[in-house]
């Protein structure tokens, strides 16, 4: 802090009437920087109390430009009869004005002017600087028009210099003009250095007299003056001892253009006074005024502003564009619109669709079996999206799942027939029947979904696979004899129990013949298991060979089948003699006449013999 700035005290009075005093300004010694800048508040007069600077009285004071306007008075001289043969006016007032350091008078902002229709103006300025203007005119019609510009027509103007702090007027009356009657019609010129731009002229200003003339009606506090003021202890290069009076954040330093000093300045984004401690405020840039064009906000930052996009708008250069045309978007709701009111006829279709198979296939009927019926949805949850198979059969393919609440593995069965091939009462009543098994070795029925074309089956996992898999298939393994009985009668044990589809491999000729599927019809099939667990080829095998066919032909032909039994089980107790008597046995089952044919219960009874057999006098082994 130079030595002269002295800090602004909270009891010095900011205000003087309605102005302003801002500090380097202060009312007294104490309150201003330096008494340069001393402002008196006289309050002699009737309300409001006036401020002087000197002798001036002050209009404003503005820290932000470094000015300070004051009034300023005018000069005249007036010529009348007496006066005007001689060079000597009747009439005149003319003035002095002195600034003291750091004050000049604004050459940016004032200009000397001069009102008459005969006269030199000439403004003296300090030693051998002076500068002026000349305006006539022949009657008050050749003056120029009101609002004009003073060029010389009733009124002149004269740039004046810089650094400029005294000024003098003198006037003559020019004498190139000896025939001069313009006191006749316009009897005084006046002259005054006045803020540009406030002064307009008017024909009147030339004519009025006594309570009319322009002196009189300007006064002493009209004509407004700018001065140029600056700190002029130290400057902005001053060494870092000496702290410059810009002492509020975010100010800085600047010299002064008018003459010697400097001046303070708030910051970018900054306004208030900068020669007080956060005397520079942020600037509210979004309140004041809008700075982010439409399609974006506005948020105030310290010293600056950002705009950012709204919704819907994205940037585009200095600004925010709309990402959508108001007819895109108007297009794209209508799109929305529509794909959501097929989306609803679709799913309408959809379920009407499901409710229609449905009651197709017999749901109002299953319910009261008390079967649990799943919605199309629901099988696709279990399932995952249908994305496991397991196995796949003649009749469809079979994928893995999990029950809804996740506690026990299922096997859902979906068929490959046309819902046209499905007789649905027939469907409906295996079904139910299947439902109604309870046998251990029966897979169990869960439920059923109704909702498709043909229904889908789900069943209880079983882990170890079928028994195709077992014997030729991914789950191959070595199976000792009386593990074969052991199958053969577990499947015996549940065919007197159910009836059973198979491929065309174990169907019954009868049952092609005659399309009716009798318990005889399980029993062919069963012969054809058994010479699968005898053999352990396939009811098809070597591309085109029938197994039962080619069985009972080596058995009428050889007497027996032992040519195709399995190598792997001879070797087991009684393995011949047990594999004679299945063999037998089979063959009884695949007879044409089905009345020739055992039931199944004859057949589990036969099985049961022969493992005992093959376990040497005991029941199991
Ligand atoms: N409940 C189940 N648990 C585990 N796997 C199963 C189940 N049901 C079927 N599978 C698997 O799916 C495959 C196909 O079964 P599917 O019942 O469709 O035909 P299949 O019984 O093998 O023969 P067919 O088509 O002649 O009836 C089976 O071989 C088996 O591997």
């Amino acid at each position: 802090r130079s030595s002269d700035a002295a800090p602004q005290s909270s009891d010095c009075p900011s205000l003087c009437g309605d102005v302003e005093i801002s500090y380097p300004f202060g009312i007294g010694d104490n309150c201003s920087l330096h008494n340069a800048f001393t402002i008196t508040c006289n309050t002699s007069f009737s309300r409001p109390p006036r401020p002087y600077w000197g002798n001036l009285e002050v209009i404003n004071i503005s820290v932000e430009t470094g000015e300070l306007r004051v009034f300023s008075p005018v000069s005249f001289v007036c010529y009348d009869n007496s006066s005007s043969s001689s060079s000597s006016p009747s009439r005149s007032v003319s003035w002095i004005f002195r600034l003291r350091s750091p004050f000049l008078i604004s050459t940016r902002r004032n200009v000397f002017t001069a009102i008459g229709c005969s006269t030199q103006a000439l403004l003296l300025g300090r030693k051998g600087y002076f500068t002026g203007c000349t305006t006539t005119c022949q009657s008050l019609d050749l003056a120029a028009e009101d609002r004009a510009e003073c060029t010389g027509l009733g009124c002149c103007q004269a740039a004046i210099s810089g650094k400029l702090d005294t000024m003098q007027i003198n006037w003559d009356r020019p004498s190139y003009l000896p025939d001069n009657q313009a006191w006749t019609f316009s009897p005084c010129s006046y002259f005054f250095v006045a803020e540009k731009s406030w002064y307009v002229f008017s024909r009147q200003d030339l004519v009025g007299v006594g309570e009319e003339s322009f002196s009189r009606r300007v006064g002493n506090r009209t004509i407004p003056l700018v001065l140029d003021w600056a700190v002029v202890n130290g400057s902005c290069n001053a060494s870092a001892t000496e702290v410059s009076a810009c002492v509020s954040t975010h100010s800085y330093c600047v010299d002064a253009t008018q003459g010697p000093g400097y001046l303070c300045s708030c910051s970018m984004g900054y306004k208030g006074n900068p020669y007080i401690t956060d005397g520079c405020k942020n600037i509210d840039e979004c309140r004041i005024y809008n700075p982010c064009g439409t399609g974006s906000i506005c948020h105030d930052t310290p010293g600056g502003y950002k705009c950012i996009c709204k919704f819907w708008y994205r940037p585009s250069g200095a600004g925010c564009q709309r990402i959508f045309s108001t007819s895109t978007v108007w297009t794209i709701i209508a799109t929305c619109v529509l794909a959501f009111l097929i989306y609803l006829g679709i799913r309408d279709m959809k379920k009407r669709k499901q409710r229609n198979f449905f009651n197709k296939n017999g749901g109002e009927l299953l319910k009261d079996v008390g079967i649990i019926i799943f919605t199309e949805r629901e099988l696709k949850k279990m399932t995952n999206g249908y994305k496991e198979i397991i196995g796949e059969g003649a009749f469809g393919k079979v994928y893995m799942g999990t029950t809804m609440d996740g506690t026990e593995q299922v096997a859902i069965k979906c068929s490959f027939a046309k819902s046209k091939q499905l007789r649905h009462d027939e469907f409906r009543n295996e079904i139910t029947f299947q439902f109604k098994i309870d046998h251990a070795n029966v897979v169990r029925l869960i439920g059923c979904c109704l909702e498709t074309n043909v229904p889908k089956l789900v069943f209880e996992f079983v882990p170890n696979g079928s028994l195709c898999d077992l014997l030729h298939g991914a789950r191959r393994q070595e199976l000792p004899l009386p593990a074969r009985l052991h199958i053969a009668i577990g499947a015996a044990e549940a065919l007197s129990y159910m009836h059973s589809h198979g491929d065309m491999n174990y169907i019954d000729p009868t049952y092609i013949k005659t399309g009716r599927f009798t318990e005889k019809s399980d029993v062919y099939s069963f012969g054809v298991v058994l010479l699968e667990l005898i053999t352990r080829k396939t009811a098809k095998y070597d591309e085109s060979n029938s197994l039962p066919i080619d069985f009972v032909k080596c058995c009428k032909e050889q007497g027996n089948g032992r040519a195709m039994y399995d190598r792997e089980i001879l070797m087991a107790h009684h393995a011949q003699e047990c594999l004679d008597k299945i063999g037998a046995l089979a063959v009884q089952c695949l007879k044409e006449d089905v009345d020739e044919r055992p039931t199944m219960a004859q057949v589990l009874k036969q099985l049961e013999q022969v493992k005992v057999i093959a376990c040497g006098g005991s029941s199991s082994c």
